[in-house]
C-alpha cells in the first residue's frame, strides 16, 4: 500500500513543515496503518486509534529525543512508533524478534522508559524533569495517561509528589471515559463531570478565542513568552477543584481529535513554569467504526476481519483458563455467600463479568489498584468474608507487600487467583508471568497450586477456598487442555502430588502448563528406551517431599519443570531440600525454567523452545545429561 504523506515520515521533525491538514490526512493513513496490520498481529488497537491526532500533535510541537514524551501503559503509543522511523517494521509489531507493542528504549530513541504496567509514567516524568533541573538542561517533560491508568495509586503518589516540586512538565490526561471496560471510581465520575459542566464548554469557548486572536505562531510568539502565564489562567476552569489544590494547573478539557486545537494548547502549556494537567477529551477507537462501538473488545484484540470487525476465533476447542476459573467461581459462589470477587480494572480479562453479572454486590472492581484491591480483601477476610482476588500474575508484582502484611501475616483466608501465570506471548517481558512463584514461595503461611489442566483448576479452586488461611493458583493465559470438567469439584490433599507417567530412569518433577511438556518429553524419550517418570506436582508451596524424596531414590536423573523464574523458584527449592540428604542420595538434577533474563515477545510455543523447556528441548537436555552420567 503507497502512503502519500506517511512514506515521507522519516522521524518526528518531517511533521513540523506539515499543515494541519496534512496532519490530518497523516492521520487517516496512520489510523489504515494500524488497522491493517493488526488485523494480521491483533493488539492494541482501540487505544491507538484513539490518540493519533494528540501524538502527531505532540511530535509537531515538541523536539524528541531531546523532548521526552512518555506513554502510560504504552499500548496506546502505535502511532508514535510510526513516526519515528519504525514504518518499515511495523507488520513485526508484537511478533517474535518484531517490534515491541509497547515502548522500549532499546527500540528507539524516542521510547524513554519500559511501558506496560499502568500509572507509572507520571513518577517517571518528574524523576526526569528532576535530572534535568539538576543538570540545568532545557527538555521538555510530557506524558500522556489514560484516564483510568490515573486512578493508579502509583499515579497519586506522583500526583502528589508533582504538587509539591513545582518543576515544568506537562501531564496529558486522554480522557476517553474507558479503562478496559468502562473506567470506574469517583475519579472517572469527577471527570464525567467537570466534561459535562457548562464552564467546561464556557471556558473552552473562551480559551479557544483567546488563543484565536493571537493570530498564526509566528506572530504568537512574540508574546507568548508574555503571556504564558495569562494563557493557561484562561484555561483553567474557575471551578477546578482537584489538581489546583494540588498545585498543578489544570485546562479545561480540549477536543482531542482536534490536531489545531492541541497543538495551541501545547504550545501555551509546555512554557509553563510549572506542573500543567493538560485535559484531552478523545474517542477510544476513533476511526474504525467496529473498535468505536466494541472499545473494549478492541482494546486489546487478536486478528481481525477488518470489513467486519470480526474476531479470528482460536481453532481449539478447548476452553480457557480464564473462563472455566470464572464459571467455577460462580459455582462456588452459588454455593457460598460469604465469597466476594475482586478484580483490579480486569473484569473481562479475569472472567469474572458472568460473576459481576450474577453477584453485583458481591463483586469489586478497584480500577487499576492492585495494592488496594488485596489490601482491601484483608479487610473482608477479616470481616469474615472470602475474598477471591483475581489478577494477573504480572500486575499481582504491585501488591506483593500487601499480600505478605496485610493478608499472610495474619494468616487471612485470601484466595489469590494469577491469572496469565508463565510466558503471555505478544505482550512480551512487561506482561510475562514469571515471577509469582518465586514471590508467592517466600511468603509464610502461604500455599500455593498450580493446574496442569482445566479440571484441576476447578478442583483446585475448590480446594482453596475450602482451607485456611492464604491461598494462591496460579495458571496460564490462553486454551486449555480439553479434558472433561468434573460435575464435583473436590477438595485435594494439601502438599500431595499425583503420577501421571511412570518410569525409573528419569523423573521431571513438574508444575502447571509444564506437566504437558514434560509428557510430551517423556513420550519422545520413551520411543528410545529411557523410562520417565512424570509427576504433576500439583502443590508449589507445601510441595510433595515424599514424592521428591522417592524419585530422587528411585531415580538415575531428577528434573524439576516450571513456567517462572529458575532464581527462587521452585526448581530451587527442590534442590534446597535435596541438599539436605546425604551426597550419596542425590541423583544429578536439571532444573528447567526461565533463566536469568528478560523473555522477549513471541509465541509461548516460540518461547517454550528457544528457552528449551518445551518437550524435545527438554527431551535433548536429557538426553544429553544420561550421556555423560
Ligand atoms: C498495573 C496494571 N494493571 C492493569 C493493567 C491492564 N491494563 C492495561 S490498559 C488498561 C486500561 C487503561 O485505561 P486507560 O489508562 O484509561 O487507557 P485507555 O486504554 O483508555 O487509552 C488496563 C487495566 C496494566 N497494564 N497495568
Ligand atoms: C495493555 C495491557 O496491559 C492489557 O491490555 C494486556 O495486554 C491484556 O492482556 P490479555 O490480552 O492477556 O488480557
Ligand atoms: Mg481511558
Amino acid at each position: 500500500m503507497e502512503h502519500r504523506i506517511l512514506d515521507m515520515i522519516e522521524s518526528p521533525a518531517d511533521l513540523k513543515v506539515l499543515t494541519d491538514e496534512e496532519l490530518q490526512i497523516l492521520a487517516s493513513e496512520i489510523r489504515e496503518q494500524i488497522i491493517r496490520t493488526t488485523s494480521k498481529t491483533g493488539g492494541h488497537v482501540a487505544p491507538s486509534l484513539g490518540v493519533v491526532e494528540l501524538i502527531l500533535a505532540c511530535h509537531s510541537v515538541m523536539n524528541c529525543p531531546h523532548d521526552k514524551l512518555l506513554f502510560d501503559v504504552g499500548h496506546q503509543s502505535y502511532a508514535h512508533k510510526l513516526v519515528t522511523g519504525r514504518l518499515k517494521d511495523f507488520d513485526t509489531l508484537r511478533q517474535y524478534k518484531g517490534i515491541s507493542g509497547f515502548p522500549k528504549a532499546t527500540e528507539s530513541p524516542y521510547d524513554v522508559h519500559p511501558s506496560g504496567h499502568a500509572s507509572d509514567s507520571v513518577s517517571v516524568a518528574l524523576g526526569l524533569a528532576l535530572a534535568r533541573d539538576l543538570r540545568g538542561s532545557d527538555e521538555k517533560i510530557v506524558t500522556i495517561i489514560g484516564d483510568a491508568a490515573l486512578s493508579g495509586g502509583m499515579a497519586f503518589e506522583a500526583l502528589n509528589h508533582v504538587g509539591q516540586a513545582q518543576t515544568p512538565m506537562v501531564i496529558i490526561l486522554n480522557d476517553n471515559e474507558m479503562s478496559i471496560s468502562r473506567n470506574v471510581g469517583a475519579l472517572a465520575n469527577y471527570l464525567g463531570h467537570k466534561r459535562a459542566s457548562k464552564s467546561y464548554t464556557r471556558t473552552r469557548d473562551h480559551i479557544q478565542s483567546a488563543l484565536e486572536s493571537r493570530g498564526g505562531w509566528g506572530q504568537g510568539l512574540v508574546d507568548f513568552g508574555r503571556n504564558v502565564k495569562d494563557s493557561i489562567k484562561q484555561m483553567v476552569i474557575p471551578d477546578e477543584m482537584l489538581f489546583e489544590q494540588l498545585g498543578i494547573l489544570c485546562t479545561a478539557p480540549i477536543p482531542g481529535h482536534d490536531i489545531s486545537a492541541i497543538k495551541r494548547t501545547m504550545r501555551v502549556v509546555l512554557e509553563a513554569d510549572g506542573p500543567v494537567l493538560m485535559h484531552v477529551v478523545t474517542k477510544k477507537g476513533a476511526g474504525y467504526a467496529p473498535a468505536e462501538a466494541h472499545p473494549d473488545v478492541f482494546h486489546g484484540v487478536s486478528p481481525f476481519d477488518i470489513a467486519t470487525g470480526e474476531v479470528k476465533k482460536s481453532s481449539s476447542a478447548a476452553p480457557k483458563y480464564t473462563s472455566v476459573f470464572g464459571k467455577a467461581l460462580l459455582a462456588e459462589a452459588e454455593r457460598d455467600e460469604s465469597i466476594v470477587a475482586i478484580t483490579a480494572a480486569m473484569k473481562d480479562g479475569t472472567g469474572l463479568a458472568p460473576f459481576a453479572e450474577k453477584f453485583p454486590n458481591r463483586f469489586v472492581d478497584t480500577g487499576i489498584a492492585e495494592e488496594h484491591a488485596v489490601g482491601m480483601a484483608s479487610g473482608l477476610a477479616i470481616a469474615g468474608m472470602k475474598p477471591v482476588v483475581a489478577i494477573y500474575s504480572t500486575f499481582m508484582q504491585r501488591a506483593v507487600d500487601q499480600v505478605i502484611i496485610n493478608n499472610a501475616l495474619p494468616k487471612l483466608h485470601t484466595v489469590f487467583c494469577l491469572d496469565r501465570a508463565g510466558l503471555v506471548g505478544d505482550d512480551g517481558p512487561t506482561h510475562h508471568g514469571v515471577f509469582d512463584i518465586a514471590y508467592m514461595r517466600m511468603i509464610p503461611h502461604m500455599k500455593a497450586m498450580a493446574p496442569s489442566d482445566e479440571a484441576e483448576l476447578v478442583h483446585m479452586l475448590h480446594t482453596a477456598l475450602a482451607l485456611d488461611g492464604p491461598v494462591a493458583l496460579r495458571y496460564p493465559r490462553g486454551e486449555a487442555r480439553g479434558v472433561e470438567l468434573p460435575s464435583e469439584p473436590r477438595v485435594l490433599e494439601v502438599g500431595k502430588s499425583r503420577t501421571v507417567r511412570e518410569g525409573n530412569d528419569v523423573a521431571i518433577l513438574a508444575f502447571g502448563r509444564m506437566v504437558q511438556e514434560a509428557e510430551g518429553a517423556s513420550d519422545i524419550l520413551a520411543a528410545e528406551g529411557v523410562g520417565v517418570r512424570v509427576v504433576d506436582m500439583r502443590w508449589i508451596k507445601p510441595f510433595d517431599e515424599a514424592a521428591v524424596r522417592k524419585a530422587a531414590l528411585e531415580c538415575r536423573l531428577v528434573c524439576t519443570a516450571e513456567e517462572g523464574v529458575i532464581e527462587g523458584g521452585i526448581g530451587e527449592g527442590i534442590l534446597e531440600a535435596l541438599a539436605e540428604r546425604p551426597p550419596e542420595k542425590v541423583p544429578p538434577l536439571l532444573v528447567f525454567g526461565i533463566p536469568d533474563k528478560f523473555v522477549q515477545q513471541g509465541k509461548v510455543g516460540l518461547l517454550h523452545k528457544e528457552l528449551g523447556i518445551d518437550a524435545e528441548g527438554m527431551a535433548r537436555r536429557i538426553r544429553e545429561k544420561l550421556a555423560e552420567l
